[in-house]
């Protein structure tokens, strides 16, 4: 471990409801899973929220000298509509409307998720499994979960018994739902459907002549249900026990509950030690999400083409307004909140340019370590961002002290924080001046064009020594040069 702070990580649990030390159960090896998108349509800032905040947890995790297997998946169906295992597959309703193939509409928003994903500088997981890539793995859960005599067959689909996974284990406990309450909720809906009780979940569901994603099982055609494509994906490549789950807090329930008793049915293990529940991004105080088209998209921020907005931001202006709350806190976007969290965000990077020129001086007259170790505190904290930044604000302030000359710092402790700044906030939070390489990119075109003439008056003087020699040496340099009629261009190779 890098740090002895990171011995103090805490992680609220979901399951327990506190802070819990964090400690893995085969140090230094951390397995994550996180729930990734349905990709049925563009992912809105909410669902990028949640995505940011993970990516935090991961880069946190690795800066303190764990080895992460971080699994993130692609829903690419049985994601039906409703909760209650009714209604059209969300990603085939979309096939549908559009007149695409079902992978199509897969292939179109896998790839507009990843663009985003980069365009906010989050690392891409260790692992993306696709539920249409796992079907065999859930095929034997359900084996297993049948055998256990907790899930029974009805014309086809499979359904997991909640009532007698209840006689030994109690369920409810992640979302705190009272049970008997859950009972009374659906009591109206007992008999209407082929399923013992209405707290059942579809496991498998036997696919209608017309249901289009289909595959092949011991039960006939049919289609995995989408709570049973998570545990199959976290323990295959996590193992039956693994250290942290994570995803929006909408999931708890019914999903991750759900999970919970299909993998403690089939191994008799609590699948996870540590759940992890993002809160929600609001928009005008309401949940942002797809289905109630209450969204803002990426796009439309980057671009400042929404109505909302009186500018476009950037991606690294809205990654640090989400890191500006507390991933358990809810947070309601805003024009003026992002102004705000624009200007903070320049303060920060001017900041890091600023200490990046500082001159070290003969002794330390402020507590460089206390400072640094405060930052520490904080994401050790349950990884609180906030604090963290607020504590990075403190050290902007003696930053600016010292370019001022009114503070200093000794040659060692200053080279420790000029690396404990980038760790910080570039390793870390993920956040990258892009006015900085916008400029990298415009003075790199320039110092090219001169060459690019050097090379051409080189020429018109008939040295074509020098000309071959620019050209060469650029070429050496991954730069190529094309000459055509209208000029000569480069490539970077
Ligand atoms: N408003 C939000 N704020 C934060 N996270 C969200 C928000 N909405 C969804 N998420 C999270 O984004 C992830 C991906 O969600 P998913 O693709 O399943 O659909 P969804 O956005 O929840 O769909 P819908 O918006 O139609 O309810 C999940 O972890 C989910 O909890
Ligand atoms: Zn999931």
């Amino acid at each position: 471990m890098k740090n002895p702070k990171s011995q103090q990580l805490t992680i609220y649990n979901t399951l327990t409801g506190q802070k819990e030390r964090f400690e893995p159960l085969n140090p230094p090896y951390v397995g994550m899973y996180v729930c990734g998108p349905t990709v049925y349509n563009d992912v809105h800032l909410g669902n990028c929220r949640t995505f940011i905040s993970f990516d935090v947890v991961f880069r946190y995790l690795q800066h303190l000298g764990y080895k992460v297997r971080y699994v993130r998946n692609i829903t690419d169906a049985g994601h039906l509509e409703n909760d209650a295992d009714e209604g059209e597959d969300k990603i085939a309703k979309k096939a549908r409307l559009e007149q695409l193939e079902p992978m199509e509409v897969v292939q179109r928003y896998t790839v507009g998720f990843h663009r985003i994903m980069e365009r906010f500088n989050v690392l891409p997981p260790s692992i993306e499994p696709t539920a249409t890539g796992h079907i065999v793995e859930q095929i034997q859960l359900i084996r297993k979960i049948l055998d256990k005599g907790l899930a029974y067959e009805v014309n086809g689909s499979i359904y997991f018994d909640v009532k007698k996974y209840m006689e030994s284990e109690p369920y409810g406990e992640l979302s705190g739902r009272n049970v008997d309450e859950l009972i009374a909720g659906t009591r109206e809906l007992e008999g209407q459907s082929e399923k013992r009780s209405p707290l059942d979940f579809a496991l498998w569901k036997k696919a209608s002549p017309t249901h289009i994603m289909r595959w092949e099982s011991p039960w006939g055609e049919g289609f995995p249900g989408w709570h049973l494509e998570c545990s199959a994906m976290s323990t295959k490549y996590l193992g039956e026990q693994f250290d942290i789950h994570g995803g929006g807090m909408d999931l708890k329930f019914p999903h991750h509950e759900c999970e919970i008793a299909q993998c403690k049915a089939a191994n008799n293990k609590k699948p996870v030690r540590y759940w992890m529940h993002a809160n929600m991004l609001t928009l005008n105080g309401k949940r942002m999400s797809k289905s109630t088209g209450n969204t803002l998209l990426p796009q439309e921020i980057f671009s400042g083409q929404n109505a909302f907005l009186s500018k476009p931001y950037s991606s690294a202006v809205v990654r640090f307004f989400i890191l500006q709350a507390h991933y358990r806190s809810p947070l309601d976007i805003s024009d003026e909140a992002l102004q705000a969290s624009e200007k903070g965000f320049r303060r920060l990077m001017e900041a890091k340019e600023t200490l990046s020129h500082l001159k070290a001086g003969t002794v330390s007259d402020w507590d460089v370590q206390s400072a640094m170790a405060r930052v520490y505190e904080a994401m050790n904290d349950d990884f609180n961002t906030p604090v963290a930044i607020a504590e990075l604000f403190e050290i902007v302030r003696y930053i600016n002290l010292m370019k001022a000359g009114e503070q200093h710092l000794c040659e060692k402790d200053l080279t420790e924080l000029k690396d404990f700044f980038h760790r910080m906030v570039e390793d870390v939070l993920g956040l990258k001046d892009e006015q900085r390489s916008m400029l990298d990119t415009a003075r790199l075109d320039a110092v090219i064009q001169v060459l690019i003439d050097m090379r051409q008056k080189a020429r018109q003087d008939r040295n074509y020594a020098l000309a071959d020699q620019i050209r060469d040496q650029l070429l050496k340099a991954g730069i190529q040069l094309k000459d055509t009629k209208e000029g000569t261009t480069y490539t970077l190779l």
